[in-house]
């Protein structure tokens, strides 16, 4: 059965004066994808580094897998949470092996030292990289990887811990379209899956939305404009709203583009 994963309830960020997000009310289970659209600056980024255990609201409340933010260690959390971002794909040092880079996730560091890996995490990874069709690049340096490779090996060492709730910023961004299609294709793929964990992923483009996710939250200077289904949350008219100009929305098996009317 499906269990809450994350629940916000009058989440409100205030940084500087500015209020980034204002009043969030949101809740996300265990069996939905969540993809997470709306202008530069309107708190995507703000809301998933609170979804992450990386950051507390200043009001409100914000329960990550049923643990209150602010009550709990925050450092038990964050193994539960896989979270890929360009921000934590610059912790991975370019000269570490793509086995390393996935391995050293097990015990939640970037860089791998003297730890000693069990053969378990191993033989774990080694079959992450093979779900992420990265099998041949396992002793290839990170840093040597094209932007397509390393976007998803990121991803294979946010799924390494076998996480509860995995988080995507951006994660098809500066792909050209052959890997974007190649990693909206896995992603799609990984959604789909009922043995995977609940996923929210921010994104800026509407053809990144993989088959099989569920749900879309729209976001427009710090407030939800619609958040549902995505039947019902991504629409022509939800997407104008937030965007603040006419657009055109169209699906095709499970797919989206959008564009200017
Ligand atoms: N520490 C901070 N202090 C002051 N303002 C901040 C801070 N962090 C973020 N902001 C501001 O909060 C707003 C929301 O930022 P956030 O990164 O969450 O937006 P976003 O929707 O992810 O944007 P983008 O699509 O451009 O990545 C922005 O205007 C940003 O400048």
């Amino acid at each position: 059965m499906a269990s809450t994963v994350l629940q916000f309830q009058g989440v409100s960020v205030v940084r500087d004066g500015n209020t980034i997000l204002d009043d969030i009310d949101w809740s996300v289970a265990s069996d939905e994808r969540w993809v997470i659209l709306g202008p530069n600056g309107a708190g995507k980024t703000t809301l998933l580094q609170i979804a992450a255990a990386a950051m507390h609201p200043t009001k409100g409340t914000a329960e990550v897998l049923q643990e209150s933010l602010g009550k709990v260690d925050v450092f038990e959390l964050r193994p539960m949470i896989g979270f890929a971002s360009t921000a934590m794909a610059r912790k991975i040092p370019r000269n570490e092996s793509v086995i390393d880079t996935v391995l050293t996730a097990a015990y939640s560091v970037t860089g791998r030292w003297n730890e000693e890996y069990e053969e378990i995490d191993d033989r774990r990874a080694q079959r992450v990289l093979a779900e992420w069709k990265l099998e041949g690049f396992a002793k290839r340096r990170f840093g040597s990887l094209s932007d397509g490779e390393q976007k998803r090996v990121q991803i294979a060492r946010a799924v390494m811990t076998d996480p509860e709730l995995l988080l995507l910023d951006e994660p098809a961004a500066s792909l050209d379209l052959g890997a974007r299609e190649e990693l909206v294709a896995l992603l799609g793929g990984y959604a789909s899956s009922p043995a995977s964990p609940a996923i929210v992923m921010v994104t800026h483009h509407v053809e990144e939305i993989p088959q099989g996710f569920t749900h879309a939250l729209l976001l427009a200077d710090g407030h939800i404009v619609a958040s549902g289904p995505l039947a019902e949350a991504l629409t022509a008219e939800k997407l104008s709203e937030t965007f603040g100009m006419q657009i055109e929305l169209t699906e095709r098996d499970g797919r989206f583009s959008a564009r200017a009317v």
